[in-house]
């Protein structure tokens, strides 16, 4: 009998594993999409199961466009994970969030073009609602547990609208301040496709953002660089780390109700006998309930 945890947690770029994790074990989940970015570990964190999964994978072999969402959030959902709780690296597109800073968005724009961002197709159609990317109990949760962590001089932001971009390239001047103009907060490579599928899975999703760079369009701060985001991360990664174990320990008390975990209720338009059989399982996970 596999193991089951209903908290997953996805690493960041310089967040590799959590230290404190207890009673561990590896696991090597096949999916119908492939691959996911690494073999999950299933642990405990102060006595809870969690599954954790380093986007990149532990080395950091993939590239923001090579990541296996569909096969990351379909192994999330063997496992039965009903909250994700995303960290991400990203850079700030505004004076008053500076590197350290830490946000909870709420919103995203996709600027991405490359990226498998649904479970659906090949005879199924359904179309979720994304009007809130963001689980908001859960997004609650995680800005709570960054006051109660005890972390000295925290700036926290509780709400920001996340630019998803393709890269890897980082923004051109241009390009970034374009986005500061649409008033968007922060800017990242990954958020938006896992947000979208474990939507689509009905999984509950939240993003613990940890600002590492001014991108480049700040006068007075240098252009980011690979090297600035891994030293701010790293400066970062004992913080992120207490942030999310308090977060698990509130979800674990408190499990929230959330929209997210029925998003597929009235989503689906093709009639279940008009399905065919290999997408249907394909699928099956995520579908059966309503059948
Ligand atoms: C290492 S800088 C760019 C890289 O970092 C962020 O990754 P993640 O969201 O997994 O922390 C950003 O999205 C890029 O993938
Ligand atoms: N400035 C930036 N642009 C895109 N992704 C990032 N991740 C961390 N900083 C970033």
């Amino acid at each position: 009998m596999m193991a089951k945890a209903p908290i997953g947690i996805i690493g960041s770029s310089g967040l590799y594993k959590m230290d404190a994790l207890q009673n561990i074990r590896e696991v090597n989940l096949q999916t119908p999409f492939g691959d996911p970015s690494d073999t999950i570990t299933l642990g405990t964190l102060n006595n809870i199961p969690v599954a954790f999964l380093p986007r990149h994978g532990r080395n950091h072999t993939l590239l923001p466009s090579e990541l296996p969402f569909r096969a990351n959030i379909h192994a999330m959902k063997q496992l039965e994970v009903e909250y994700i709780i995303s960290a991400s690296a990203v850079g700030s597109l505004q004076t008053g969030v500076k590197p350290l800073d830490m946000v909870v968005p709420d919103q995203f724009i996709d600027r991405t073009k490359n990226r498998a961002s649904t479970f659906f197709g090949d005879g199924i159609v359904a179309h979720i609602a994304f009007g809130d990317p963001i689980c908001p109990n859960l997004a609650g949760i995680l800005a709570d547990a960054i006051m109660s962590a005890n972390i000295p001089d925290i700036n926290l932001h509780r709400r920001g609208t996340y630019i998803c971009m393709e890269g890897p390239a980082f923004s051109t001047k241009a390009e970034s301040n374009l986005y500061r103009s649409w008033d968007a907060t922060i800017i990242g490579m990954t958020n938006l496709p896992e947000a979208k599928l474990a939507r689509e899975a009905e999984i509950s999703y939240a993003t613990l953002a940890l600002v590492t760079d001014y991108d480049c369009w700040h006068p007075d701060h240098d252009s980011v660089t690979v090297d600035i985001v891994l030293a701010n991360l790293q400066r970062n990664a004992v913080n992120a780390q207490k942030v999310i174990q308090e977060a698990v320990k509130q979800l674990d008390a408190n499990p929230p109700v959330s929209e997210s975990h029925s998003a597929l209720k009235n989503a689906i338009l093709t009639s279940f006998d008009k399905i065919p059989t290999a997408t249907k399982e394909k699928i099956w996970l995520f579908i059966k309930k309503y059948l």
